[in-house]
Formats: C-alpha cells, structure tokens, sequence
C-alpha cells in the first residue's frame, strides 16, 4: 500500500515520539546510531529489526560493524518520511530498550 508522504509539522510531532532519532538526507530520512555490549546484543536487536519491518513491509538502510548499527529510514516509493518509517522507529527503539548497552 502506497503511504503519504507526511508534510514538516506531522514529521515534527511524529520525531518527539520516537527516541533520539534525526533528519537526515536533506530531510528525506531519519537515522540513529545504537551501540550494544557486544556483536551477539547487536545482531538480536538487528534480528528483532528485521521482523519487524517484515511485518510492516517496510525495512532499514543500515550498516554493522561490532557492537554498532547506524539505522537509516526513509520511503522509497513516497520519496520522503512516511507513518512507516515512525512505526519502524519506534519497533527499533522497542527492540534496542531490552538489551545491553555498551
Ligand atoms: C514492493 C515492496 O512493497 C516495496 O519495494 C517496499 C518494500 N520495503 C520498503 N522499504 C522502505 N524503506 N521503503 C520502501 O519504499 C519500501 N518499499
């Protein structure tokens, strides 16, 4: 299903629900930087990430390296940040709050 693309005030409400995620690519996507105790806390949280966006047909841009996941979201078909991308969001943010940190 094709999703709207949210206009500046929608997108400024829906960044305050969601937890230290950022514009990025002129505005067109968000990203976030999550850090983990080790790559095993890492990738379960990438595991949990990815049936997540299953579920919501709608998946990350992102990049490991150890304990490290930078998460890039944005809408390709929509050309720009949709509902999706928060619901998403706000999935990783779920799945981040129940392991361990570095
Ligand atoms: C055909 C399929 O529904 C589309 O390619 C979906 C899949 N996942 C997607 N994910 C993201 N982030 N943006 C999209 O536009 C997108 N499109």
């Amino acid at each position: 299903m094709k999703q709207e693309k949210l206009d500046e005030a929608a997108i400024t409400e829906a960044l305050a629900t969601v937890d230290g995620w950022s514009r990025s690519n002129d505005g067109i996507a968000i990203e976030k930087t999550f850090r983990f105790k080790s790559f095993r806390e890492a990738f379960g949280f990438m595991t949990e990430g990815a049936l997540a966006a299953e579920k919501f047909n709608h998946h990350p841009e992102w990049f490991n390296v150890y304990n490290r996941v930078d998460v890039r979201l944005t809408n390709h078909d929509a050309g720009g940040l949709t509902a999706l991308d928060f619901k998403l969001a706000a999935a990783m943010d779920g799945a981040a709050a129940l392991r361990t940190k570095s």
